[in-house]
């Protein structure tokens, strides 16, 4: 747990309160982490939930692992400690995006127990939807969109997450998307259907 380096620096709150702004914005903050090995599914069906969400006039956005270390985390590789710092990292941001009454999509490996619990802790109760995109590493190979796990084979790419790296799978995931045998809207459809049945999309 990264400790605090500041000294000196004092809170301030905020003149608009959250309960405004998710008053005004029609719908709670919340995290959708959606979770899984590279090629699970992640960024195409939290796109596509982002897609869904924003037709109907809700106030969302999506954070990418791919994106995001070209970006906020571009100096961070792919050590057991980058990958720790790196969801640290996005866990801070999408506590402020709740904060701000938006519904955000973050679409990261996360492959670490502790780190996904990490974020959940940071965030208040039923903010932090956890979303594991359950595929085999069989399926995640033959899809392998962008050469990756060809390369990790051929020893091109040295710890690569579900070849020589580590994937912890969720142990209590709110959602559970079943991306070997499911299409992407019909994923997409199950993501918005457990907001909507729960209560995310109104006040
Ligand atoms: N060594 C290694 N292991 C896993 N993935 C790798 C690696 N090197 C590059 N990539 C590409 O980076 C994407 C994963 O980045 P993340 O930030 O989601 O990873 S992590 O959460 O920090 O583990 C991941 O993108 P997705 O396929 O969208 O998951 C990969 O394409
Ligand atoms: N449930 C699914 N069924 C069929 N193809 C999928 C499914 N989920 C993802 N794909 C495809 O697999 C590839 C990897 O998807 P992507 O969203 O990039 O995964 P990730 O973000 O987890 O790496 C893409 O070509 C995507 O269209």
């Amino acid at each position: 747990m990264a400790e605090q380096k500041a000294t000196n620096v004092t809170w301030h709150d905020h003149r608009v309160s959250k309960e405004e702004r998710c008053q005004q914005n029609g719908h709670k903050g919340a995290v959708l982490w959606f979770t899984g090995l590279s090629g699970s599914g992640k960024s195409t069906i939290a796109n596509t939930v982002d897609h869904k969400l924003f037709e109907q006039g809700k106030h969302t956005f999506v954070l990418d692992g791919d994106n995001i270390r070209m970006g906020l985390n571009k100096n961070l590789g792919f050590s057991p400690e980058d990958r720790t710092e790196n969801i640290r990292r996005i866990g801070e941001v999408s506590k402020l995006y709740t904060d701000a009454g938006i519904l955000v999509m973050t679409a990261f490996i996360s492959p670490y127990r502790e780190d996904r619990d990490q974020v959940r802790e940071i965030l208040g109760d039923g903010e932090f939807i956890e979303v594991f995109v359950k595929a085999s590493l069989e399926t995640c190979e033959e899809r392998d969109p962008k050469g990756l796990y060809k390369k990790a084979r051929a020893g091109e790419i040295k710890g690569f997450t579900g070849i020589d790296a580590p994937y912890e799978e969720p142990e209590k995931a709110e959602l559970i998307l079943d991306s070997d045998g499911k299409g992407i809207d019909d994923l997409a459809d199950e993501v918005v259907a457990y907001l909507e049945s729960n209560g995310y999309l109104s006040i």
